[in-house]
């Protein structure tokens, strides 16, 4: 295709998404109805004239190919930044306010990004066009996944910092992403609009902490508009292009992947080396299977067809793929009849925190089991195992990063899949040692790693007990040092190094048990510091200690699912809350029901709930057989809803309740 072929038609696509954003606009204002008729029969009469977009990717050498990231802490404005660049570019037209990168119905309820998204740009400078794709990453600590997944097909970042907030703790592990992946970092402060930004403060953190020349900081505020364009001039210029070569034989990396309920699995490609055309076949390095591909094209930024992509391009891909395991991401892709050595995939997320999943009735399963593979495919980062449980029946033990991808997990299920489920407890993993050949034998290793608390091997033949440990940073104003430590303490940390990183600011390194940190210690650090503290955690492997299996009985009866390993320290207070939960969500009954909470059989807490003798026939004024059928009836319904433990009946919800966190 000629050159002005190709800004022709980018012309005319950008003009039908202006009139497209018009007519949505329009047909909000029910005020200006000729207008608004004006304006759609514009858009339908151009829509049905145009012929199907197509851009020329073969006019983008790869030198002309520039790939990056935007990565910062919690709500720094990487996608207020990325819109402007869509805007800027023409991709999306001005005046949106939309942040049109986050996708997801979770993403746009919430306001965060958890899912990195990828969008190409062209853009004209110094008389030549170049095709920048970006990528929008997530800032919170609990999708640090999607960021290092993301870096993968990136040869630079943009490490965006609030001017306002300065250096924050996702700031620091990002940059060390980053760093480590021997990427090009560019600098930028956002929000100079801001009365209290501190430019001069913020640039100087940047500078001693990542040894980053002061002169390289761009200074942006990506709400305005101010200093963007500049953002785009130093991703060409600082920002090298990827080496790869379209001549050498296909390599194509699966870098992100969903399940569209039309189109099946759509795969998101790096091109590494050679060109992908429709109608090419391919093959899967994992499963040896081979594709036709259907469909090709970039994400512009929803997807458009381009029927090719060259080596640095990045892209989507269809290849009437129904089964959710036949597109892992970090897989490799290469034609057929030829070997290429496939790309080294990514490290397997290392999940935090376990949760049992179950369908709300035991018929949904298949529905359940269908929704969470067509979800894992998108999101790499759980890891999933059935389970069973006497109470829920069949399921799942899923792990996550961290208790909001958990409950993002679930909410995307319930708004992607329609599925609803029940979630029990989270609890985290432990390591136990155990003894006596005939013991290791059975369990099949000396060393074990316990998923589910009630799996936990006697007591009697373990010999040692290791929990999870997490690298925590702490960046905060230097007047909270005092009561953090404190706080540090109380949550069984160990500060190992403390330095200013700048007159007022003080980072924290402290190695915290994980157990310590799930729950409500980030609420803790908040709150003791007005808001101004930042955290954020890193893996930090398994450390011996001494742990206690709580067990808890309704009169005698033991309740498995509720089992929890905690810290010999933790074990009452926390035998003490789940009696008090169940005594408050399990109705009175016509017995007296005792609720304990037991170590090695020892009773450590104890509540019970007083009997309750309910006379079903009182209401039945003067024995009028239909109320009390009625009211039978009612009690029938009532029953199917309970669950016996002994014989004590539980209301599955109420179950649920003491369940959930
Ligand atoms: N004043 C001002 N506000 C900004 C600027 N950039 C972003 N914001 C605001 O900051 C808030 C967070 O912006 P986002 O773009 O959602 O931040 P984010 O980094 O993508 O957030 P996460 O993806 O959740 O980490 C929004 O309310 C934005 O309107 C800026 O330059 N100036």
């Amino acid at each position: 295709m000629s050159g002005s072929l190709f800004w022709q038609r980018l012309f005319l696509h950008r003009w039908q998404r202006q009139m497209k954003y018009l007519t949505k606009i329009t047909s909000k204002n029910a005020l200006n109805k000729n207008l608004q008729h004006r304006h759609i029969s514009t858009t339908l009469q151009l829509l049905n004239q145009s012929k199907p977009l197509q851009f020329d990717l073969s006019s983008f050498p790869v030198e002309n190919i520039r790939n990056f990231c935007i990565i910062a802490h919690v709500d720094h404005g990487k996608s207020t930044l990325a819109d402007r660049l869509l805007e800027i570019t023409g991709t999306i037209p001005k005046g949106n306010n939309q942040q049109v990168l986050d996708k997801l119905p979770v993403e746009r309820e919430r306001g965060i990004t958890v899912k990195a998204q990828t969008a190409s740009l062209i853009y004209r400078y110094n008389d030549q066009d170049y095709l920048l794709n970006l990528i929008d990453t997530p800032g919170h600590v609990d999708f640090h996944y999607e960021v290092s997944r993301s870096l993968a097909a990136c040869q630079g970042v943009i490490l965006l910092v609030d001017a306002n907030q300065g250096v924050q703790a996702q700031t620091v592990a990002n940059f060390y992403l980053a760093f480590e992946a021997e990427l090009t970092i560019i600098p930028v402060l956002n929000k100079i609009d801001l009365k209290n930004a501190q430019v001069e403060v913020v640039s100087d953190q940047i500078h001693n902490l990542f040894d980053l020349d002061k002169k390289d900081i761009l200074k942006i505020s990506a709400k305005q508009g101010t200093g963007v364009e500049e953002v785009l001039k130093a991703v060409i210029e600082r920002i090298p292009c990827p080496k790869f070569d379209k001549t050498k034989p296909l390599r194509a990396f699966v870098f992100d992947s969903w399940y569209d309920r039309f189109k099946g699995v759509v795969a998101h490609f790096a091109i590494c080396d050679g060109i992908i055309k429709e109608g090419d076949r391919i093959l899967c390095n994992s499963t040896k299977k081979n594709y036709e591909v259907t469909e090709i094209g970039i994400m512009y930024p929803d997807q458009v067809s381009t029927g090719v992509l060259f080596a640095g391009q990045v892209g989507y891909a269809m290849m009437n793929m129904k089964n959710t395991d036949e597109a892992k991401i970090g897989d490799t892709f290469y034609h057929e009849n030829q070997t290429v050595k496939p790309l080294p995939g990514f490290k397997e997320a290392i999940p935090m925190v376990f949760a049992g999943m179950f369908p709300m009735e035991h018929s949904e399963f298949l529905q359940l089991k269908s929704a969470i593979e067509k979800l894992t495919l998108n999101d790499r980062s759980v890891q999933v195992r059935m389970d069973s449980s006497p109470v829920l029946g069949q399921g799942y033990r899923l792990g996550f990063l961290g208790l909001l991808h958990m409950e993002v997990f679930n909410q995307r299920l319930e708004q992607e899949f329609d599925a609803s489920v029940i979630i029990t407890a989270p609890n985290i993993a432990f390591k136990v040692k155990i003894k006596g050949e005939k013991n290791i034998k059975q369990y099949g290793s000396e060393e074990l790693l316990v998923l589910n608390p009630c799996l936990m091997p006697s007591i009697d033949i373990i010999t040692e007990y290791q929990e999870p440990m997490v690298n925590g940073t702490i960046i905060s104003p230097a007047e909270y040092i005092n009561s953090i430590t404190e706080l540090c303490l109380n949550h069984r940390g160990r500060l190992k190094d403390q330095s200013y990183i700048d007159d007022t600011r003080v980072l924290f390194k402290v190695l915290f048990p994980l157990s310590e940190i799930l729950v409500d210690f980030f609420d803790k650090l908040k709150s003791l510091s007005s808001g101004y503290a930042s955290f954020d955690y890193e893996d930090a492997g398994f450390e011996i200690t001494d742990l206690v299996k709580v067990d808890f009985t309704l009169n005698g009866r033991e309740v498995e699912e509720l089992t929890l390993i905690c810290h010999v320290s933790r074990a009452r207070d926390m035998a003490k809350r789940v009696c008090e939960r169940l005594k408050a969500t399990i109705p009175r009954q016509q017995f007296v029901i005792a609720v304990q909470g037991k170590v090695n059989q020892k009773v450590i807490a104890r509540e019970d709930i007083k009997a309750y003798r309910k006379d079903v026939t009182a209401k039945c004024y003067g024995g009028d057989i239909t109320r009390k059928m009625k009211l039978l009836k009612s009690q029938a319904e009532g029953k199917k809803k309970l669950r016996m433990i002994g014989n004590i009946e539980i209301p599955k919800d109420a179950f649920i309740k003491i369940l959930q966190k």
